[in-house]
């Protein structure tokens, strides 16, 4: 049996949901997937860090209610986070970066993710900054340093779209993609339709655990527009930065908005596209559509999300899934590690069933 020692970095919604998954699931992993994860550091930025390198009891760690620094009271704990060590000393054979994306500049994550690879780790992450941002020196890092760099779960949550389209839409000739790309902002526009005020909606949204920390990435587009880039560059093979996407959000739309469109057969929906132009160019970009109730895109509710990749072969192939959730996204790194694993990766916590 193959033992995975992982390192959580980020302690939030998504990376509990995988000790949550963890806790729950290890014989059915061992026997399906033919792996254990194993927990030997977490680092979070409000509960603090803590190594154990004979692993940590994931239900322990989702059970305790700990306090701000409550790392601290573990054996092996800090009440600081302390990401650097922890990501370039423990014994991890992957780290699991599930931070704040910041769609600015991707950092700290950017750092995390070049520590864990220039350390010989393999890393998955969910965090979008990273791979809108640097996926290119961060590939040709993991490459060099003969490990992997995975992020399956940063364009739509667990339903896959970026592993999908390149390995099994390969040959068939992407021109562009168009699709509703961010959860929140999805279930926030029903929400509307439904008569709830914008405000509500969103703080709706933050319970369920589909926003962002600061959901005006959600609403304004932010969080489409690093998508859209993400899956420009991975699929279309461009080289697009956030600031070459133009981004408009949902913000600017009211209840009345909604409303008319409803009575005129329609429905408002945030759109990331991105085409490939004749030259060879690609152009992408974010918007609020308002879009006929025939339109393949119109009857995608909640933080369900789908995207409509135009083939030359195939003509239009649509993927459609959870958009955002806790389990969802963790299931995402989980099938980043399926991945890591399928290719015969090298592990430092090899054992014998
Ligand atoms: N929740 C979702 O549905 C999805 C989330 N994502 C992405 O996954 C990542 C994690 O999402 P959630 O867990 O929902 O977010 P969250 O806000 O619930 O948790 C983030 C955690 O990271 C910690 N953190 C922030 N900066 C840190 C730092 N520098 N060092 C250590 N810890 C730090 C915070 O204290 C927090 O506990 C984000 O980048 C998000 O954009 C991606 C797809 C879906
Ligand atoms: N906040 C994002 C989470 C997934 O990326 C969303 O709502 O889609």
């Amino acid at each position: 049996m193959t033992v995975y020692n992982i390192a959580l970095i980020g302690f939030g919604g998504v990376n509990r949901a995988l000790a949550e998954l963890i806790a729950a699931k290890s014989q059915l992993w061992e026997r399906e997937l033919g792996f254990r994860l194993n927990i030997v550091a977490v680092s979070d930025l409000y509960l603090g860090s803590v190594v154990s390198p004979n692993g940590l009891d994931a239900k322990t760690l989702i059970e305790a209610k700990f306090e701000k620094g409550g790392f601290g009271q573990l054996s092996g704990g800090n009440a600081e986070a302390d990401n650097e060590t922890i990501i370039k000393m423990a014994p991890a054979d992957i780290i699991v970066e599930a931070t704040f994306t910041n769609p600015t500049d991707g950092e700290p994550a950017v750092s995390h993710c070049r520590w864990a690879l220039e350390t010989g780790k393999h890393v998955v992450t969910t965090n979008k900054g990273p791979v809108a941002i640097a996926a290119q020196a961060l590939k040709a890092l993991a490459t060099a340093n003969g490990v992997r760099f995975e992020y399956e779960g940063a364009v739509m949550s667990g339903t896959p779209v970026i592993r999908m389209a390149q390995k099994t839409l390969a040959g068939a000739e992407l021109k562009g993609f168009e699709g509703i790309l961010n959860g929140t902002s999805n279930f926030v526009l029903g929400r509307m339709e439904s008569g709830l005020d914008f405000a509500s909606a969103v703080k709706e949204a933050q319970e369920l655990g589909y926003a962002e920390a600061d959901p005006t990435a959600d609403v304004e587009g932010f969080d489409v527009r690093l998508k859209v880039v993400i899956l420009a560059n991975e699929l279309l093979g461009a080289k697009l930065k956030p600031e070459d996407v133009t981004c408009k959000g949902i913000s600017g739309l009211s209840l009345s908005d909604i409303e008319q469109a409803a009575k005129a057969g329609s429905r408002w929906k945030l759109v990331g596209s991105a085409v490939r132009n004749d030259d060879g160019s690609v152009t992408g970009s974010v918007a609020p559509r308002r879009l006929g109730l025939d339109h393949p895109l119109a009857g995608v509710n909640g933080a369900t999300n789908a995207v409509s990749l135009d083939t030359e072969l195939l003509g239009a192939v649509t993927i459609t899934g959870p958009g955002a959730g806790r389990i969802e996204t963790a299931y995402a790194l989980l099938s980043d590690i399926v991945a890591i694993h399928s290719a015969g990766a090298p592990v430092i916590a090899a054992e014998a069933a």
